[in-house]
């Protein structure tokens, strides 16, 4: 019997102090007596063994690898460079199936139903922040509470987003709309380029300007805009428990925290606006409004309650900040998607054009506003099936409070990752007919199987943190594509790559979208420049 077995059956006995005191005396002897070379070589069986003991137990009956191939680190280097391929695999091989990279257990349920439940189960799970996440949005943000907590702070935060506000918004999002195609056009002139940049500029432009209207300078939107990236940088799963100067934990903090004092400085301006009678214009005077209502109307409605106390700038810049967060990497990868699809099908340009002037009464100038938008009604299908064909966010990271019996056969253990993932269901052949082909017209009859089958559709999340911005998201999007397919004419370069898809937070085309944007007449189709 080597020593640890003999101490741990020691430890097992109902033993006095005076037993244990022996035990570690003779524990202490037995080291003595071995040499280094072989507590080392014990010590690293030992850690081998727990490591694939305690994989066995806590993978039981789900599909998964028989073994952690790498030892303690399982795939630990391949989730540094996730591959489309490799989690569809994954997907594919059981309605949960699981991982384990070094002590962390990871869950991933692929059926729409089990993704579900995972998302419509606050009392079991929450969702999973990366370490340093905590570092850079602050400990005090809305996004780190549970349970009735967060239910509360996100009522509150409801009114912001509701068709009504979002209406407010429209004018700011149209002036940079104009900009960037305008833009578009200029740098293209002499030839295609790279869009991910570009979009992932003019993506973080429309939220700033959302948010914090005039409030906010073009030089700070251009610093937020061009640095945001070190924020995503930051955020990767494995980061060193401290952040130390000029690694990218720091410079992704830097950016945070300037861009947070940017949104204080911004919501004192609001609050000042909108207590002098100012019209609203962005999110944050929607939200001082709402709370300068709530206060002067003691108003019996539940969520306007919520909204009596007076939020801080500090926890408004925080509040605006999530927006970003939340909203910038999906938002991109749509806009990618989007824009690489319509420019490989002149069919569904040709319709999304023909609508936009239908809707204006062939008057491209018309302003944009809710109800326009509203008439876009293929235009917004268009953008609906770019969501589900190529949905953003393919798997949501939630971690186990406590033990989950997510089916008759398997409970998932406390403390792991539990992650639902969308995509299968988003391109389940019984509900959307070859869900591998890009068709908007399944969305165009209200009782199609697919906006029948409302259970499918998980691309923005279900449940307690359904995403805050779906609606915002559509209109956004549907206002943007009709604007673009009328004023500018796309030129896509289709590479080997452009139908891969490349996972960095979210999805990509692998090539990063090369472009062409000309300049084009609305009424004639005669291309300008
Ligand atoms: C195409 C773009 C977007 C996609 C695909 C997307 C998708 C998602 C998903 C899947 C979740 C998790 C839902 C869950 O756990 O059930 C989420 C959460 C969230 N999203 Fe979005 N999102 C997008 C854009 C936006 C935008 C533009 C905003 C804000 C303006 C936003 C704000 C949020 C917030 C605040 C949460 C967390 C809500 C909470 O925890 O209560 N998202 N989003």
């Amino acid at each position: 019997m080597d020593v640890t077995t003999n101490f741990v059956s020691t430890l097992n006995n109902n033993s006095t102090a005076d037993d244990y005191s022996n035990t570690l005396v003779s524990l202490v002897a037995g080291l003595k007596g071995l040499s280094w070379l072989k507590i080392i070589v014990s010590f690293i069986v030992f850690a081998f063994t727990y490591d694939q003991v305690i994989y066995q137990i806590k993978k039981g009956s789900i599909a998964g690898p028989r073994y952690k191939m790498w030892p303690i680190i399982g795939p630990f280097l391949e989730s540094l460079d996730p591959k489309f391929e490799e989690y569809k695999a994954k997907w594919d091989s059981g309605p949960l199936s699981c991982v384990s990279i070094f002590h962390k257990f990871v869950v991933i349920a692929s059926t729409r139903d089990l993704a579900r439940k995972i998302f419509q189960s606050p009392t079991y799970v929450k969702p999973c922040v990366v370490d340093v996440a905590v570092k850079i949005l602050r400990p005090t943000n809305w996004v780190f509470l549970d349970g009735k907590a967060h239910t509360d702070y996100r009522r509150s935060l409801n009114g912001l987003f509701t068709k009504k506000a979002l209406e407010i918004y429209i004018p700011e999002q149209e002036k940079i709309i104009d900009k960037y195609l305008e833009r578009f056009v200029e740098t293209t002139k002499s030839g295609a380029s790279v869009f991910f940049p570009e979009f992932r500029e003019i993506m973080c432009a429309l939220s700033l300007k959302t948010f914090c209207g005039d409030y906010i300078t073009d030089d700070q939107i251009k610093l937020v805009a061009d640095n945001y990236y070190k924020v995503t940088a930051a955020l990767e799963l494995v980061n060193f428990p401290i952040i130390l100067p000029f690694t990218k934990t720091w410079y992704g903090k830097q950016i945070a925290d300037q861009t947070m004092n940017i949104f204080e400085g911004c919501a004192q301006m609001a609050k000042d606006h909108i207590e002098a009678g100012g019209e609203q214009i962005c999110v944050m005077d929607a939200w001082v409004k709402l709370m300068k209502d709530a206060r002067e109307h003691k108003t019996e409605d539940p969520d306007s309650k919520l909204l009596i106390r007076e939020f801080s700038n500090k926890e408004i810049s925080e509040a605006i900040f999530t927006f970003l967060f939340a909203s910038q990497d999906a938002s991109s990868s749509a806009c990618c998607w989007l824009f690489q699809i319509v420019a490989d099908r002149p069919d569904i340009m040709a319709k999304i054009r023909e609508e936009q002037l239908r809707v204006r009464n062939n008057d491209p100038n018309v302003k944009l506003t809710g109800s326009l938008i509203d008439e876009m009604k293929y235009t917004y299908c268009v953008v609906k099936e770019t969501l589900r064909y190529r949905p953003p966010v393919l798997m949501v990271p939630y971690v186990v409070k406590k033990a989950y019996p997510i089916n008759d056969n398997y409970t998932v253990p406390k403390g792991s990752m539990v992650i639902p993932t969308v995509y299968p269901a988003l391109h389940d052949p019984k509900i959307y007919e070859n869900p591998d082909e890009f068709i908007p017209e399944r969305w165009l009859d209200p009782n199609s199987p697919a906006n029948s089958a409302k259970k499918d559709w998980l691309v923005f999340g279900t449940g307690p943190h359904v995403c805050l911005g779906q609606t915002y998201v559509m209109m956004l999007f549907t206002a943007l594509l009709g604007k673009a397919a009328m004023f500018a004419d796309l030129h896509h370069t289709i590479t080997p790559l452009s139908e891969k898809i490349k996972v960095f937070a979210t999805i990509f085309p692998q090539d990063d979208l090369i472009l062409q944007w000309k300049k084009r007449d609305p009424l004639t189709g005669e291309i300008l420049s």
